[in-house]
């Protein structure tokens, strides 16, 4: 007894004094010098890797530019149109008769970018509030899927219509534009010079995702909480967790990745506090017993998540680490990317063998 305990002493020591100078090093490098890391985005379409993106330019500038977000005015409205496109179709198949059917139709049989004009505006406002249209969207999710800020620009479209609109952050942070490109850019956030590449993530894209796999120093991998309940894009008989666990499971099994650091980030905390109250987690873990308890969920997906990278407790040298993120609220990203930065750099120091 007596000598296990001296052993654990002697590895708390050395456990302790390793900390310390990682410790030592750490402070000395953000005196010294800048600190270049690679750091990939990957996870499955619409986990939130391009929200991210953009929230990683935004700790750097505080703010986009103006050009930039005019650049968004087009692609919020676009994503207005084919919402309520989705809407109009889903409500035909489910049967649901819609008051306002001429305009209806002009919607659904847009092909190209629609010109926006107050006649659109006015339109897509009186459907938005149609009996049938708010009829249908109580089967989102279950027959058919949404951006998840329809509702929030849906309500906002008096602002996203006047002539002199300019979005805002969160307009911005809140529009979905699927990437069908690698996306690379440079940041500088205290002294990490950062080299973010994000990808896409629905199937279709995945095969472009190794010609960015050399020499990365972490991996953020984005999951969407609420894939729960919900179904691929690409293909609705999976589930989008089973999807990203699967997923998860290859990346941290990978060679290319032995020395990078996995992060994991447990997105859109913000929509899933919302739905574990009304879906239970039962759905998509049939085990799972701890009922509709945000607490009991997070925590079980998690240890999903850590199982399937295949990383032994105490036994493997390798960690996956954890945060719950709401890749739309600055603040918090902003926090978890610099505590995400913080453990990458403690894990190169060790890694490349200075401790
Ligand atoms: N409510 C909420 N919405 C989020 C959050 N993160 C991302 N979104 C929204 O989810 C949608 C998809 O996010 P993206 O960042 O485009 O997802 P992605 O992973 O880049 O998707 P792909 O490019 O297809 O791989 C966007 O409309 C985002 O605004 C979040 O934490 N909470
Ligand atoms: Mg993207």
């Amino acid at each position: 007894m007596g000598c296990f305990q001296t052993k654990k002493n002697d590895d708390q020591k050395v456990a302790l004094r390793t900390s310390n100078n990682i410790d030592k090093e750490l402070d000395k490098n953000k005196k010294e010098q800048d600190y270049e890391t690679k750091i990939l985005l990957l996870g499955p379409g619409e986990s939130g890797k391009s929200t991210l993106f953009k929230q990683i330019q935004l700790i750097q500038d505080r703010e986009f530019d103006e050009e930039y977000l005019q650049s968004y005015i087009p692609l919020i409205r676009q994503n207005l149109v084919s919402q309520m496109k989705i809407l109009l179709e889903s409500s035909d198949r489910l049967g649901i008769p819609i008051q306002k059917q001429e305009f209806g139709n002009l919607i659904k049989k847009t092909k190209k970018r629609l010109l926006w004009n107050e006649e659109i505006a006015t339109g897509l406002s009186e459907l938005w509030q149609d009996s049938g249209i708010q009829k249908s969207l109580e089967f989102k999710d279950k027959k058919f899927h949404l951006y998840d800020s329809i509702e929030y620009f849906f309500e906002e479209i008096d602002r996203i219509s006047s002539e002199f609109y300019l979005p805002t952050n969160e307009d911005v942070l809140r529009t979905r534009v699927k990437s069908i490109a690698v996306e690379e850019a440079k940041f500088k956030i205290e002294n990490f010079v950062l080299n973010v590449i994000d990808v896409g993530g629905q199937r279709s894209e995945r095969r472009k995702w190794i010609h960015c796999f050399e020499e990365v120093s972490a991996i953020i991998f984005c999951v969407s909480l609420t894939g729960y309940h919900q179904t691929l894009i690409e293909d609705n008989s999976v589930n989008r967790m089973e999807e990203a666990l699967n997923l998860f499971s290859d990346i941290c099994k990978s060679p290319w990745f032995l020395n990078s650091s996995i992060i994991l980030f447990l997105n859109k905390n913000d929509l899933f506090e919302e739905d574990i109250k009304k879906i239970d987690l039962s759905v998509c873990f049939p085990e799972y017993k701890g009922g509709k308890v945000y607490e009991n969920a997070i925590v079980y997906i998690q240890e999903q998540f850590i199982s399937a990278s295949g990383f032994k407790k105490n036994l493997s040298k390798r960690n996956v680490y954890p945060f719950v993120t709401c890749a739309l609220n600055t603040e918090n990203i902003e926090f978890v990317i610099k505590a995400a930065l913080d453990t990458i750099m403690r894990n190169n120091l060790k890694y490349y063998g200075i401790y």
